[in-house]
């Protein structure tokens, strides 16, 4: 009997003692979802790459122990080393929609009234994205309050036009805190009031999809006007998307907004992949161990059991997150630690998971 074959340690044994091992969002093997590659083996170091399906990963470390305590069952084992990096998974394309090149992900950041908090939370959770390594835009479609340059620190900033390879004109994103950034405040005057009909709107948020040089990006975040109107509508007939997020606060006539924004999504044909309830509870900074539930409680979280959609999250109210926003550094920059930014941190995550999990499920 040979026991030094059956017994020895190579790269196909490996990927035997990882076959049962889940990506616990998708619920199907590692190997078999191509997760697993260049497994090598140094004498009883075993290596190898996991790429997951996104930067943001939420379970990303609960993975790497699974991996890990599968590899070390096999004799001879003395470390497992894990390398992580990320493929996003590109939504596929719809044969009456025309996706971006280089734009795998887009991701529409809705609610049902205005002063919820949308802009705050699209930008944070951009960078947020942008801090575990994703490549991220924003376009900010919002026209009758384009806050985004100024949460981005880009207030300056002005939209660049220059010739592309082809001849035609081609706009350059302005960048700040890792996200590209496109605004509907780059056109409009500060001054004036917006009149805007239908299909003016329509041709502007085409031109940002099209026009602009977005590069290769994992998640195009746009931030829409509240409500239910031209934006969505054009957004939703012109590009796939991955998904809708609605924001709302924990007060039930802001939850009947948002249930109507979650209807004219699904009537669009477009997946809402959660709702995030901002403002959720009030943190007082001189003491920072009450919680004060200023607009209700549990609202977003019945909304979300009753439409049967997750809830990504729930942002207390910090002070340090409305300067932030003030100063143009969100946050999730300024004060990574603080109660707000660690939450929208992990409402990131949720939907970068949530992405993934509907791209596969397209496939
Ligand atoms: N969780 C929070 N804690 C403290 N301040 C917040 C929080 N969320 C939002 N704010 C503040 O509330 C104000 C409104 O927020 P924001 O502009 O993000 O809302 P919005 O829903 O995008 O509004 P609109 O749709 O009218 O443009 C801003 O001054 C912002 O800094």
């Amino acid at each position: 009997m040979n026991l030094t074959s059956s017994n020895a340690l190579t790269p196909e044994a490996v990927l035997k003692v990882l076959q049962p091992v889940q990506d616990p969002e998708l619920n199907k093997s590692l190997v078999d979802l191509n997760m697993i590659r260049h497994v090598q083996i140094d004498g009883g170091i075993v290596s190898f790459t996991l790429v997951l399906t996104t930067p943001a990963c939420p379970l990303r470390e609960f993975i790497v122990e699974d991996c890990q305590k599968a590899v070390q069952t096999l004799p001879g084992v003395e470390e497992v080393k894990v390398e992580v990096t990320a493929e996003t998974p590109k939504q596929p394309s719809l044969p009456d929609r025309q996706g971006i090149d280089g734009v795998k992900n887009i991701i529409a950041v809705s609610s049902g009234k205005g002063g919820v908090g949308k802009t705050s939370v699209a930008v944070n959770m951009a960078v947020a994205l942008a801090q575990t390594g994703a490549k991220v835009g924003l376009l900010d479609a919002d026209i009758y309050g384009p806050n985004g340059p100024n949460m981005l620190g880009l207030g300056d900033a002005k939209v660049m036009v220059r010739e592309g390879a082809d001849g035609k004109e081609v706009l350059e994103p302005a960048f700040n805190h890792g996200v590209k950034l496109v605004s509907m405040a780059f056109l409009i005057d500060k001054d004036q009031p917006v009149i805007w009909r239908g299909p003016m709107l329509n041709g502007v948020i085409r031109q940002f999809l099209y026009q602009v040089q977005w590069g290769e990006l994992d998640y195009l975040i746009v931030d829409m006007p509240p409500g239910t109107g031209d934006a969505q509508l054009t957004l939703a007939q012109a590009v796939p998307m991955a998904g809708a997020v609605i924001v709302t606060t924990p007060q039930t006539v802001a939850l009947l907004d948002s249930r109507k924004g979650l209807k004219m999504f699904e009537q669009l044909g477009v997946p809402v992949l959660g709702i995030i309830e901002n403002m959720s509870y009030f943190i007082p900074p001189d003491l920072r161990d009450r919680q004060y539930d200023i607009f209700g409680s549990g609202g977003g979280e019945k909304t979300a059991n009753e439409l049967n959609v997750p809830l990504l999250g729930r942002i207390p109210l910090e002070i340090p997150l409305r300067e932030g926003g003030d100063e143009g550094i969100p946050i999730v920059v300024s004060q990574p630690e603080s109660a707000s930014a660690q939450e929208l941190l992990k409402a990131a995550k949720q939907l970068a998971a949530r992405v993934s999990v509907a791209a596969f499920a397209n496939r």
